[in-house]
């Protein structure tokens, strides 16, 4: 199975999405789509990220009879980052294209054209799973947010089809309440400003969490979902479990809003491993999305 690579915008470099196409059955399976993490600014993380667990659920048994029929594709997307103080770039002698420098919401509205480029050459519609991991999961739940704070509804793709489920994995859905939690620690105010600015009222207005319970944030806006995992880890030493507790309290209106019970839910589910050790290893982050699918299936 061929991986293609498909620039949505030739601005950057980094805004580039992975596609890797298992069926082209016209019953198709769900499509799952990974936002990788790394605070909105680590050069590192890359679209390979996902690759240790698409590969253990193409090739390692469970999951190829259980899952892997119900997968029509992968792909894994790369947005522009903002700058990293670990990473420094000369101004002057790198090129636009290649220089990081994004600030809320360039991180999202880069997702949202990935995702309207995929939809575009291959119609999925509904039909997918969005994963996202740490800062990727807060892009991957601002993407049904109603509305969101310092992005204009005018710029949003309005007419982009939703993921039918979300897999949150050791996500960031309340940032003031991460800082908070790791307030000894200066890079949580770094990443937060550097990602969003200082103001703290916008970073609020941005955070699933903050936002989710209420017309505005993901109750107003997931009107298609009907399935949220958040995966957490309690090894994880980045992002505490008080972020996935947090967003699933905000889930609860959204689950509750269905018109039909249990057409919408809400699962915590936890994972074992370090903050990247989920994804690195691909072990605990192929078997939350096999989780996700099989939830998906039972609804
Ligand atoms: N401090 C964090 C808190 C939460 C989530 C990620 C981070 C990171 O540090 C990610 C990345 N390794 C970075 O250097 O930006």
């Amino acid at each position: 199975m061929p991986q293609e690579i498909f620039s949505y915008s030739n601005d950057h470099v980094l805004q580039k999405v992975s596609v890797t196409v298992l069926s082209d059955d016209p019953q198709p399976g769900y499509w799952v789509i990974f936002i990788h993490g790394g605070a909105w600014r680590d050069p590192s993380k890359t679209f390979a990220d996902l690759a240790a667990a698409e590969t253990l659920l193409c090739t390692a048994e469970p999951y190829t009879s259980t899952v892997l029929p119900h997968i029509a594709a992968f792909a894994s997307i790369e947005y522009r980052l903002s700058a990293h103080p670990e990473h420094p770039q000369d101004p002057v002698a790198t090129p636009p294209s290649q220089f990081r420098n994004a600030r809320h919401p360039d991180h999202l509205a880069d997702v949202e054209s990935a995702l309207a480029l995929l939809q575009g050459r291959y119609g999925f519609g509904e039909r997918y799973v969005l994963v996202g991991h740490s800062c990727g999961a807060t892009l991957a739940f601002q993407t049904v947010m109603r509305h969101l704070g310092g992005y204009d509804d005018h710029f949003r793709h309005r007419n982009l089809a939703q993921p039918s489920a979300i897999l949150g994995v050791a996500g960031i859905y309340e940032c003031r309440l991460l800082r908070d939690h790791f307030s000894g620690i200066s890079a949580y105010q770094d990443l937060f400003e550097g990602a969003f600015g200082p103001d703290e009222t916008l970073w609020d207005a941005v955070s699933p969490a903050k936002v989710g319970s209420g017309f505005d944030g993901i109750q107003g806006g997931w009107t298609a979902g009907k399935l949220a995992v958040l995966a957490y880890s309690a090894e994880d030493e980045l992002v505490d479990t008080s972020q996935a507790e947090a967003m699933e309290e905000a889930l609860r209106l959204w689950t509750s809003s269905a018109s039909q019970e249990e057409t919408r839910r809400t699962v915590m589910l936890p994972v074992k491993g370090r903050h990247d050790e989920i994804w690195e290893k691909g072990e605990e982050l192929a078997r939350a999305i096999a989780f996700t699918l099989t939830e998906l299936q039972k609804m």
